[in-house]
């Protein structure tokens, strides 16, 4: 029995979607540290991801000097190609360490940056940089918020159980890329509870308009999931997520080209969250505007008293 006057409903069965890289592992690891007070026992395993993340930054930062037409010396195109061609082991050799460390001291990124504000390089790369040192050491092992600031994309089902708040949760992740998602409705058992984790800065993109490869993207993809019979019944946490890097990409950004009357960004994000909450009926649907790698846990473990409540609240369903 759950506390006075409630029900006990058994573990809110929550499915977690959304498109890629938009944060569903993130929130997946917010909700086990919620628990556990770590997102794992194991950061050493880590290790190889998040050196990756950095090799990736320095392999795509090549691609956008060009693409700007920014000049490369031999010197510097020597350390990209040392870069480019090294498979990577964990213990990186001196000359992978050389050659990140040129790099990272020549003004690359401050002339990327000249010319172009938002730079198409991997998600956080501005910390992967400032943390490159630490990264190559030997003895180096990932730190908690290292491993939350790097990718890695999921791959097939990922399933937890967490107690927080009060409430059971049984978690399913459903990978984000697009092959995967024509596969999601086949695994959708029984939720009580759908997540849809919605990258804000998507919006700061220039894919996102003009028949970018973002475009209407999200929406389509979260129009089509309300559409699904399977879900019919189920509550929705809309997590608009990111908001640190939507705050950083959209200072100056002209948000007309996404409505004529946007004039600021805090006009374009409750813009863009009615697309999606104006879906859903008003009683079933929960939005938020987080940042899942820098909230602090009070303003996630209330996110999850809330859904929990309403769970535990909720009319029975026939
Ligand atoms: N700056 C910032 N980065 C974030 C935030 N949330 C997630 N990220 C980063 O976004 C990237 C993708 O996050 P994931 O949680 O792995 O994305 P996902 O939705 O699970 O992606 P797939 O599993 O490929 O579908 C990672 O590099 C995270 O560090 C955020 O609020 N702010
Ligand atoms: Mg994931």
């Amino acid at each position: 029995m759950g506390s006075a006057g409630s029900l006990n409903r058994g573990p809110i069965r929550t499915l977690i979607l959304g498109c890629m890289g938009a944060g569903k592992t993130s929130f997946m690891r917010q909700m086990v540290r919620c628990q556990k007070k770590s997102i794992t026992n194991n950061r050493e395993y880590y290790l190889y991801c998040v050196q990756l993340n950095l090799l990736n930054v320095y392999r795509e930062l090549r691609n956008v000097c060009i693409s700007l037409e920014i000049q490369i010396s031999p010197e510097l195109d020597a350390a990209f190609t040392e870069i480019h061609e090294y498979r990577h082991k964990e213990k990186f050799p001196q000359k992978v360490i050389d050659a990140i460390s040129l790099l990272r001291n020549s003004q690359l990124f401050d002339f990327c940056r000249m010319r172009q504000r938002i730079l198409q390089l991997p998600q956080n790369y501005n910390y992967m940089i400032q943390r490159a040192d630490e990264f190559m050491q030997a003895d180096y092992i990932p730190s908690e918020n290292d491993i939350m600031m790097s990718y890695s994309q999921t791959c097939g089902l990922v399933r937890d159980k967490v107690k927080t708040q009060g409430y059971d949760f049984e978690l399913l992740e459903l990978p984000g890329h697009h092959l995967w998602r024509a596969k999601w409705a086949q695994h959708f058992e029984d939720p009580d509870l759908v997540v849809f984790v919605i990258d804000l800065s998507e919006l700061c993109d220039p894919a996102f308009y003009n028949k970018g490869h973002l475009e209407n993207k999200t929406v389509n993809v979260f129009t089509s999931l309300v559409s699904n019979a399977l879900l019919a019944k189920v509550y929705w946490l809309l997590i608009f997520n990111k908001i640190d890097t939507f705050n950083d990409h959209s200072a100056g950004f002209d948000f007309k080209k996404l409505a004529n009357h946007l004039d600021t960004g805090d006009n374009a994000k409750t813009f863009y969250r009615s697309q999606f909450t104006t879906l859903l009926p008003k009683n079933k649907c929960f939005a938020h505007m987080v940042s899942l790698v820098n909230d602090s846990q009070a303003i996630l473990g209330d996110m999850f008293k809330r859904i929990g409540k309403l769970h535990r609240e909720r009319p029975a369903l026939a």
